[in-house]
């Protein structure tokens, strides 16, 4: 099972996300957030395809809201209540996704 993470992973993995990969600390809990915008639906729709098919081999899922062009996510291991290597890892693919996908 996932664990939060360590304070050292939150300096070497979590904070490169939140200081140049514009993610966000959520006010309420221990989860991140990214707002990506895409050209029209069918961008963002790829897109949120190519994030599914990844969180499911990785039995890890995102929480999203999608409306047209652009897609919120939220990141959260919900096994442990906070942030874990899961979601770091996940937040970075999705990055690399958004950036091969016209936006
Ligand atoms: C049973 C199943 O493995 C778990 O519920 C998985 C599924 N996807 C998940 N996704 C997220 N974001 N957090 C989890 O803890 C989690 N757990």
């Amino acid at each position: 099972m996932a664990s939060k993470l360590t304070s050292e992973e939150r300096t070497r993995a979590l904070e490169p996300l939140l200081r140049t990969g514009r993610w966000v600390l959520v006010n309420d809990r221990d989860a991140i957030n990214k707002t990506f915008t895409f050209t029209d639906f069918n961008q963002a729709f790829a897109f949120m395809t190519a994030v599914a098919l990844k969180a499911e081999k990785m039995d890890h899922h995102p929480e999203w809201f999608n409306v047209y062009n652009k897609v919120e996510i939220t990141l959260s291991t919900h096994d442990c209540q906070g942030l874990s290597i899961r979601d770091i890892d996940l937040a970075k693919f999705i990055d690399q996704t958004a950036a091969s996908k016209a936006q």
